[in-house]
């Protein structure tokens, strides 16, 4: 089974359509990026599938059932999100238990003791931790919260939309170590929007290359790796990142 099947999307903001024609197949445990320039419609993809840009035509389906397009609690429990920006996408007057907590509450779910205390092991840190505000936490540390909370409720697919791009650069190999880390010991799934190539090429399997709205290639890291991406404009972003492809 495919973990996200997308199928002639197209997604607008109002009158404006700004992703096109998209489609895609991204098997379970497969790590794949979208990339390509600013406005692009990468985000708006994640967004899509993750149901907070209602407005798409086409067919969305992750683990084999369609998307609809009204909310869905059951999606939340089997995809889940996390954002560039963990100061913005954490609440200030919550302690991070409260935040870890919220996905059950909203799900009558159980056991927040022992999850919150599972998830912030895995994520690499101190239950000391669990008691502190936002404004108390390192920029890398605000983002291992995040993404301790997109797993309090078990997900098998992660979309991350730029997750280490706000980060100083000291501690973006760190978050994408901790990535890196989590998908082998839990078999996630994740579809990753980047500007940075050497993200792709430390994270990924696949990637998927995109300008204005539309897909121009779809290739193996490997093709990424060795300078060998097809398409000009794919040709383009990889002499534009300099040919090197260490992450900071
Ligand atoms: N909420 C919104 N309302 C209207 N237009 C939007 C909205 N969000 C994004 N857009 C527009 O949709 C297009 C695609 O944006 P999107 O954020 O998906 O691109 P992107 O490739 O992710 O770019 P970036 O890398 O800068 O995040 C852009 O032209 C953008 O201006």
């Amino acid at each position: 089974m495919n973990a996200i099947e997308l199928t002639h999307l197209d997604i607008a903001y109002g009158p404006t359509r700004v992703v096109h024609d998209v489609s895609l197949a991204i098997a379970e445990g497969e790590s794949f990026a979208l990339v390509g320039e600013s406005g692009s419609g990468k985000s708006t993809i994640l967004k899509a599938i993750a149901g907070l840009a209602p407005d798409w035509t086409g067919e969305i389906s992750v683990l084999g059932s369609p998307r609809a397009h009204r909310p869905d609690r059951g999606f939340a429990k089997s995809c889940q999100m996390v954002f560039q920006d963990p100061y913005g996408s954490l609440h200030p007057r919550k302690t991070v238990d409260d935040c870890l907590a919220e996905p059950l509450a909203v799900h009558g779910l159980k056991g927040r003791d022992g999850r919150v205390k599972a998830v912030l092991a895995a994520v690499g840190l101190d239950q000391r931790f669990r008691f502190r505000y936002p404004h108390q936490l390192s920029g890398g540390q605000r983002q291992r919260v995040a993404i301790a909370r997109a797993l309090m409720l078990e997900p098998r697919i992660l979309l991350l939309d730029e997750p280490t791009s706000a980060l100083d650069v000291s501690v973006q190999a760190e978050i994408l170590n901790l990535l890196k880390k989590l998908r082998r010991e839990q078999g996630l799934t994740y579809l990753l929007v980047t500007h940075n190539l050497p993200v792709v090429s430390f994270l990924c399997d696949r990637l998927a290359v995109m300008r204005h709205g539309r897909i121009v290639e779809v290739a193996h890291v490997e093709a990424l790796k060795r300078g060998a991406l097809a398409e000009p404009y794919s040709r383009e972003l990889y002499a534009a990142s300099g040919g090197t492809l260490q992450p900071a």
